[in-house]
């Protein structure tokens, strides 16, 4: 489990978009500059995290449907032909191929667990006639159907 997954309560609002190490190093119209191109490297990041939880919740509904039918967690040729393809994208859009794929295998392992820990969820659900229940960060287990819908205001969603 990471370190962030473990936070009590994070709010945007604690942001403070001027925190910088240069402050008072730089002239001051360097430094309106330079916060001014952050400013866009802020809505950039904030709309990545969007993109990626909703890219998130896309594959979770893959996982239940492959936890359901017994399907494998991975699908190497899938893999294969997305990497090929996100390859070709970055190079037509000037970004290194290399970490293009990099970047995409990071995101597949991830998914990859998560899916495993749904499959074992749902296994152990199964046999025990829980509820299964995966968090945010991929961990997988059986709830007991009020504990589940406990879990769902906190953040946890049961599949
Ligand atoms: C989401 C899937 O499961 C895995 C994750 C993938 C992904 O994150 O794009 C692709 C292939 C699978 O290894 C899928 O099979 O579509």
């Amino acid at each position: 489990m990471s370190e962030s997954s473990h936070a009590q309560h994070l709010s945007v609002d604690d942001f403070d978009p001027a925190a910088s190490s240069l402050t008072g190093a730089v002239e001051p119209a360097v430094m309106a500059e330079l916060l001014s191109i952050r400013s866009s490297i802020d809505n950039f990041d904030a709309t990545l995290v969007y993109l990626l939880a909703e890219r998130f919740k896309a594959t979770q509904r893959v996982g239940i449907l492959k936890a359901k039918h017994r399907l494998p967690a991975g699908d190497p040729n899938r893999e294969k032909a997305q990497i090929h393809r996100l390859r070709a994208l970055a190079e037509s859009a000037n970004l290194d191929p290399a970490f293009a794929e990099k970047f995409l295998n990071f995101i597949i392992s991830e998914v990859i667990h998560h899916h495993q820990a749904i499959s074992q969820s749902h296994s152990a659900a199964a046999a025990t006639g829980g509820v299964p229940v995966v968090s945010l960060d991929g961990q997988g287990f059986v709830a007991d159907p009020q504990t589940a819908a406990r879990m769902d205001a906190s953040g946890t969603a049961p599949q």
